[in-house]
């Protein structure tokens, strides 16, 4: 993996911050395209620890600057750790805005992938997925970056 990858596959933070700061002047919008409660698939079930089969929360959105889709991403989190948070109601507000506000937020180890997105035929160098948690909650976020993205920040093909 190139180190321009890296820096962004591997960074910890705020994914929505890192893309407003390098995407800028460009306009950042979360496009939501499905949000659900549903199963997991098994991968996703195996990764948060969950039994196979149980209701998950989950939402896909497309991470767009100047409506083009840069990153696509996939979030899961299991019905038994939602206590009030109200992301059924986050709409086209970042995820992220509000997970990295909690306070004690851990996040796992990230996994990378050069696979395609499972849940999106759009194409793109790189994938990852980590869990975060805080407290009973937990969600398994999944992000693919996409050929756009490496075009408009002109990041190597890998
Ligand atoms: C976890 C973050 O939230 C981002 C926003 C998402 C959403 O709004 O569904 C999903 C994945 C992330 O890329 C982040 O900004 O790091």
């Amino acid at each position: 993996m190139s180190p321009a990858w890296w820096r962004w596959v591997a960074s910890r933070d705020s994914l929505t911050r890192r893309l407003i700061e390098a995407g800028a002047p460009r306009r950042f919008r979360v496009r939501l395209l499905d949000q659900r409660l549903g199963r997991p698939r098994r991968d996703e079930a195996l990764a948060l620890g969950m039994a196979p089969g149980r209701l998950a929360w989950r939402r896909e959105v497309a991470l767009c600057l100047d409506d083009r889709p840069w990153v696509m991403a996939r979030s899961v989190a299991p019905l038994h750790g939602l206590r009030g948070q109200r992301l059924a109601g986050l709409g086209e507000r970042s995820l992220g805005h509000w997970l990295f506000r909690q306070p004690g937020l851990e996040r796992g180890p990230i996994e990378v992938s050069a696979d395609p997105a499972p849940f999106h035929d759009a194409p793109g160098p790189w994938g990852r997925r980590s869990v975060l948690r805080h407290g009973r909650f937990a969600v398994l976020v999944q992000e693919f970056f996409l050929d756009d993205m490496a075009d408009d920040l002109a990041l190597p093909a890998r």
